[in-house]
């Protein structure tokens, strides 16, 4: 699945491009990283110089000097680790930062699929792994590893069968390390799929809480999560099982390669080919040398982790591109017309609103009415701009909605869906549309419009009561009333209802149709999709939808009456059937 569209230049390499612009903090990083590495041969040069001159010598001038000068060079070494450190750190973040937005807008734009919907999002989780990485000491034990094979050749110069020795233990390590990759990356791959899943159920269990525990599904619903979970457990067993015997492996080897070092040492000093301090020195440095690798495989479930992310991250960038900038267009008249418009929900093959054509006029309001799984909640969602028509056009004051920034666009259509979702935040705030900067006299007016008002300030903190979301202690009613304000907020010139009277009373269907009426005399234009004959009492013009397709439109009574002749006709013909 995509969302690219036509006019979008493929976005290759984005991911890519924001690294590049923190490469100077992975320059400075790698910089201090050759000091850190350098200054890592103290301990092996001061081990030469203890054993080869210090001792020869039985010189304490010289010890103390030595000594002194290694304290100073430890200092220096662990304030530039502690420095590089900070810097990959602080790399991980900006990297973040920079994709944070990106990525949250295109995880709600895929959202609006419901095939996407329905698998986890992970392009977030995707960055804070890779954040993780930058933030953990690995980052560093990888960029430590190009210094093992100059660390290794170092070790020739004490001499050259202890290099031979060094290379090959440390090309054993290499071969381990590869072969760790090959074996585990599919099996992290599984147990974080697997994971992911098991959360994603455990996370809808608990939004449908009162479901499950009133139609005693309980046990059922315990019993899916635990075997979905007791299969994440054991692939992550599984992985861990793998780097974890590779860990070990690799740690013994490290050590048994020292000891290895130093029985060869001994020989070679035995034979007077080497100084002991040359055998001491020789097998600090191997086990500096191998240190990285051995902490890069320990730590390979999180390099992978980091790595798919990396490919998952990729592709999901790549799939769904930033939104298009659109010249900026006016507040448009209240005039909207489809023509030829034939729909196909994302993801389905089939289209469920066929050549349907409408015009509503401002200050008209048009209902659209039509049995369970008619198409109105299609045309609804075609007229917001959420499902692009695969066929014909719709315009709103002359313009495709496609040519209208999506927000604006969402800022000039007032929408009520069947389903009322409310956010997590103050009353005040759900109505002004999750503003950062709410206009309060605005949110007063919607919310009197819609005959919420009352409502509103009979709540504990009137405007300022927080609301958990769906959560929250409203009724049905109560949360329809907001969402209309929400609708209503900041004077749409379109607004659209989607069975609006669904959870409201008389009172609230009487507010209801009063601000369609309103909005009609202000030259604004409503939509109401119902199966209810009050919803349509202030609707002047009807369209009856069939089977996807609109089969009768024109005035709302003339409508009507064609209806109420065709019910006479099948009232007859049942009558007949009855004798
Ligand atoms: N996302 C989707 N993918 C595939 N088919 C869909 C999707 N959404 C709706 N449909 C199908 O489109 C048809 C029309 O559905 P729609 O929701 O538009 O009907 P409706 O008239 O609003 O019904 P209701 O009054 O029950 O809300 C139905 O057959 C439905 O199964």
């Amino acid at each position: 699945m995509s969302l690219k569209n036509r006019n979008t230049p493929p976005q290759r390499h984005e991911l890519r491009k924001v690294q590049n612009q923190g490469n100077n903090f992975l320059a400075l990083a790698f910089l201090f990283s050759v000091f850190v590495n350098l200054l890592m041969l103290t301990g092996p040069l001061f081990m030469l110089q203890v054993y080869d001159r210090v001792l020869g010598s039985r010189s304490v001038e010289t010890l103390s000097a030595l000594f002194l000068l290694v304290a100073l060079l430890y200092a220096l070494m662990a304030m530039l680790d502690y420095a590089r450190g900070r810097i990959v750190a602080r790399f991980g973040a900006r990297f973040q930062t920079s994709l944070d937005e990106r990525v949250f807008d295109g995880t709600m734009r895929r959202a609006l699929f419901p095939q996407a919907r329905s698998a986890p999002a992970t392009a977030l989780r995707d960055l804070e792994s890779i954040r993780s990485l930058c933030a953990s000491p690995v980052l560093l034990a990888v960029m430590d590893i190009p210094w093992t094979p100059v660390f290794l050749a170092a070790i020739f110069l004490f001499h050259p069968l202890l290099g031979w020795l060094a290379i090959a233990g440390g090309a054993l390590l290499v071969a381990i390390a590869l072969l760790n990759q090959a074996l585990t990356h599919r099996k992290v791959a599984d147990a974080q799929v697997a994971s992911a899943k098991a959360n994603a159920f455990s996370e809808h269990a608990r939004q449908a809480a009162e479901v499950v525990r009133s139609q005693g599904m309980q046990e059922d619903v315990s019993k899916r999560w635990m075997s979905q979970r007791t299969e994440a457990l054991s692939q992550s067993i599984s992985a861990s099982d793998w780097t974890g015997s590779f860990t070990s492996l690799t740690k013994s080897l490290r050590l048994f390669l020292q000891s290895a070092m130093l029985a060869l040492g001994a020989l070679l000093v035995l034979r007077n080919e080497m100084t002991p301090g040359a055998m001491i020195a020789g097998t600090i440095l191997l086990g500096r040398a191998l240190a990285p690798v051995e902490m890069a495989v320990g730590q390979w479930a999180m390099i992978e982790r980091a790595r798919t992310a990396w490919i998952s991250l990729n592709k999901f960038l790549d799939s769904t591109p930033p939104e298009e900038t659109r010249t900026k267009l006016p507040v448009p008249k209240a005039h909207l017309v489809a023509k030829g418009l034939t729909v196909i929900p994302p993801g389905a093959k089939t289209p469920t609103l066929r050549n349907a054509a409408l015009e509503l006029q401002p200050g008209r309001a048009l209902g659209v009415i039509g049995k369970s799984g008619s198409g109105k909640t299609t045309l609804a969602k075609a007229l917001l701009g959420l499902w692009s028509p695969a066929a014909g056009e719709i315009r709103l004051a002359g313009a495709t909605l496609d040519q209208y920034d999506p927000d604006d666009l969402g800022q000039h259509i007032g929408y009520l869906p069947q389903q009322v979702t409310l956010f997590n935040g103050t009353v005040a705030e759900n109505i002004a549309r999750m503003s950062q900067s709410p206009d309060a006299e605005a949110v007063v007016a919607a919310a009197k419009s819609a005959n919420a008002h009352e409502l509103i300030l009979g709540l504990e903190k009137g405007y300022d009561t927080f609301l958990e979301g769906n959560d929250s202690q409203l009724s049905g009613g109560q949360k329809q009333r907001i969402a209309l304000a929400r609708a209503l907020y900041g004077n749409p010139v379109l607004l659209i209802l989607d069975e609006p009277n669904s959870a409201l009373d008389a009172d609230g269907t009487l507010a209801l149709n009063n601000a369609v009426r309103e909005l009609k005399t202000a030259g604004k234009s409503t939509i109401i999709m119902t199966h209810r004959p009050q919803a349509i009492s202030e609707c002047d013009d009807l369209v009856v939808v069939e089977k996807g397709q609109i089969v009768k439109s024109g005035g709302r009574d003339e409508v009507l009456n064609t209806m109420v002749q065709n019910a006479n006709v099948i009232k007859r013909h049942l009558n007949k059937v009855g004798e």
